[in-house]
């Protein structure tokens, strides 16, 4: 099981509930194109200044209320998923989540691959900044996987998370391994104020020898944040520094709630 970095330290890793079935996903080059298609209408030069300035981006209207429906859907279908986790057993928070399973369902594939190949080059610029001695990420989402794979990184890291009443979600980092691709995507799939009230995503940001300052993201249904894993550099007088972020949702005061976690690296 992956490595999810709780709250304050590193807890025991959840015990899976493997699941054998595999849903029939279509990952066909005509959906992968339609996943471009679907990121062309972004001023990307505005979202990686978003997330250079503060750790997190916005993509408004990335599913509309269709597809965000049919997603939710997906919860109650056993067979899409790998392994499903109640974070109250493993001290998380509450509520639970299920690991998609491959392949994965077409729409989520096409959303993986083609945000990989808009978010590789702030990763790198990043990789850069830091002047790490990591090897470059690579263009394509495909090669990343690879390496993944080649580093025993193999279990699908999608994920669908389900919040009703009372539910929340710890601070958290979303590692699973020493390969860790420096950004993820978290879209909403429920309508704020009419599914639900509360449950606000927020990030922690720590800058050196600072406290911790949260934002919380500002989310309607179908808009997805791009957010940093762990860390993202900030340019001070004396070259760069690295700020640490976590991420968590606040408790979920009434209704359901449903997001999808984007990770582009894979579990060990
Ligand atoms: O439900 C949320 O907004 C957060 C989900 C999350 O932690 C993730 O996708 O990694
Ligand atoms: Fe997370």
């Amino acid at each position: 099981m992956g490595k999810r970095l709780a709250c304050a330290a590193q807890v025991a890793l959840p015990l899976d509930v493997e699941t054998s079935a595999t849903p029939a996903g279509l990952a066909g080059s005509d959906t992968d194109s339609a996943g471009e298609a679907s990121l062309r209408r972004y001023d990307w030069t505005a979202v990686e200044s978003q997330l250079d300035r503060q750790g997190w981006g916005l993509l408004p209207r990335l599913l509309d209320a269709a597809q965000c429906q049919q997603i939710a859907a997906m919860y109650d279908e056993a067979a899409h998923f790998r392994s499903r986790i109640q974070m109250q057993r493993h001290a998380f928070g509450r509520g639970e989540y299920q690991y998609f399973a491959y392949p994965l369902p077409a729409l989520l594939q096409a959303l993986r691959t083609a945000l990989y190949a808009r978010l590789q080059p702030v990763a790198e610029q990043w990789r850069q900044q830091f002047t790490s001695t990591a090897p470059p990420w690579p263009a394509q989402h495909a090669a990343l996987l690879a390496q993944c794979h080649a580093a025993g990184q193999l279990r699908p890291t999608p994920l669908l998370l389900r919040y009703g009443a009372d539910d929340y979600n710890c601070l958290h980092q979303d590692l699973y391994g020493a390969l860790v691709f420096p950004l993820q995507v978290i879209v909403l799939l429920s309508q704020p104020g009419e599914d639900f009230d509360g449950g606000e995503l927020v990030l922690t940001e720590q800058r050196p020898r600072m406290q911790s300052r949260a934002q919380v993201l500002p989310l309607q249904r179908g808009d997805a944040a791009i957010i940093a894993v762990r860390e993202r550099p900030v340019q001070g007088t004396r070259g760069s520094y690295r700020v640490q972020h976590r991420h968590g949702v606040s408790t979920v005061l009434r209704g359901q709630r449903h997001t999808l976690g984007i990770v582009f690296h894979d579990a060990e």
